[in-house]
């Protein structure tokens, strides 16, 4: 595995060019491809070659800023209207509707367009340099707001475990991947558990000469099917990282759960607890309700169940954490059921794609392999909606929002 690298998203400011990590190849070959047009974003994001709200909407602000540029270039932006960028824009966000991250910022971007539409009907060159400004700053934002992420994440996981008087090793479960390549680097719920592992593991502790009342010792990555962003990006992003992990598939959570909170069923000789489940958002509404990866209200119930049910007997309660940026957060729409599910082909579920995997890791060309009845019904939805009565909190890069009394978020 040649040229590895965690950089989803590379912008040249002074080329004004853009090229991808395509997302599909990974983890087995890193290739980074072109981005000329609003057209090539487009398929892009709906072929997943990038994926994650932030980064989806990065690369959108991005695409249009290049599409602009070629204009200016060549010399045609006098020729093309505010109305036809518009109309452009528009359908870029529909390559994927739910997460609210993309037409944020195409909305942004057209609100740029309304001002310059006050002096010219036509694309000039200061559109172009308001689109990239504004397209820079979305990307260094996003960077800079996810690490505020993790110190959030942070400070609410000491402060729980600290009020819970717990003591020793924890483990903390995620799904899907919000790590560097779903944002613009570090990440939003596996921004936490880096920022987390950098300060709260054994290997800190050791590093620091300081002894730790507790530590993170383990992360269980969800396979995350259809699409295994857990199995394929996650567990990348681990590795990478050198933090201790073991991949579960998405139907092994309880009972591992149970396992951990066993002392008697230590998994690979390691007890430590899930304390903590931490999953992203791809659209999170006033009420709290968070549209995330298809298994996260699963995830979220599951935690639930263990913390309300005799099994648990009151200890290793499981808190459900949504970590996200606050371009994350939809105040438009005010419950979940408003939110649009993207369904997905159904092929995603039938089939596996992949390499062919020689024994001695060498990487063969791209195989799809047939997993189901042909010509059957199938339900493949991208994304579920936790209810914001099963999530404990709600981190940004401003704070980690805990609800009121009456148990609701107050996000505005
Ligand atoms: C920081 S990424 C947050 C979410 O976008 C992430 O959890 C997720 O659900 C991604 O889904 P995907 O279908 O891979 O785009």
């Amino acid at each position: 595995m040649s040229n590895r690298t965690l950089q989803a998203i590379k912008f040249n400011k002074d080329q004004v060019s853009l090229d991808i990590l395509d997302q599909l190849l990974l983890p087995y070959s890193t290739v980074y491809i072109p981005i000329r047009s609003i057209e090539d974003a487009y398929q892009a994001i709906k072929l997943m070659q990038v994926r994650g709200a932030p980064a989806i909407a990065i690369v959108g602000a991005f695409a249009i800023t290049v599409e602009t540029f070629g204009y200016v270039k060549n010399n045609i932006n006098g020729r093309i209207t505010i109305g036809q960028l518009t109309d452009k824009i528009d359908y870029l966000v529909t390559s994927r509707p739910t997460a609210v991250n993309l037409s944020n910022a195409c909305d942004d971007i057209k609100n740029l367009l309304v001002l310059q539409f006050q002096s010219t009907d036509k694309v000039s060159e200061s559109t172009f340099k308001s689109i990239l400004d504004y397209s820079v700053k979305l990307y260094e934002d996003d960077l800079s707001n996810n690490f505020k992420i993790g110190e959030n994440g942070l400070k609410y996981i000491i402060e729980t475990l600290t009020s819970q008087q717990f003591k020793g090793p924890f483990s903390i479960m995620t799904i899907c991947n919000t790590g560097s390549l779903a944002t613009s680097g570090h990440g939003t719920a596996l921004g936490i558990i880096r920022t987390v592992y950098q300060k709260l593991s054994k290997e800190a502790a050791e590093a620091d000469g300081k002894p730790l009342d507790f530590w993170l010792d383990h992360v269980y990555p969800c396979e995350t099917r259809p699409y295994n962003q857990g199995a394929k990006l996650t567990t990348y992003e681990l590795n990478y990282e050198n933090i201790p992990f073991t991949l579960i598939c998405d139907n092994m959570v309880s009972s591992l759960i149970g396992s951990l909170n066993d002392k008697k069923k230590a998994i690979k000789q390691v007890n430590a607890p899930i304390k903590f489940i931490i999953a992203g958002a791809d659209r999170i509404v006033k009420n709290g309700d968070s549209a995330n990866k298809i298994g996260t209200y699963q995830l979220s119930t599951i935690a639930n169940y263990f913390n309300t049910n005799k099994l648990n007997e009151g200890k290793n309660q499981i808190k459900f954490i949504i970590a996200a940026p606050r371009t994350t957060i939809d105040l438009k729409t005010e419950t979940g059921d408003a939110i649009v599910i993207e369904e997905r082909p159904g092929k995603e579920l039938t089939s596996l794609n992949g390499p062919v995997l020689a024994s001695n890791g060498t990487v063969g060309d791209k195989l799809t392999v047939g997993i189901a009845t042909p010509g059957i019904s199938v339900w493949n939805p991208a994304f579920d909606v936790t209810p914001h009565e099963l999530i404990d909190c709600i981190v940004t890069e401003d704070l980690p929002i805990l609800k009121d009394q009456l148990g609701n978020f107050n996000l505005g």
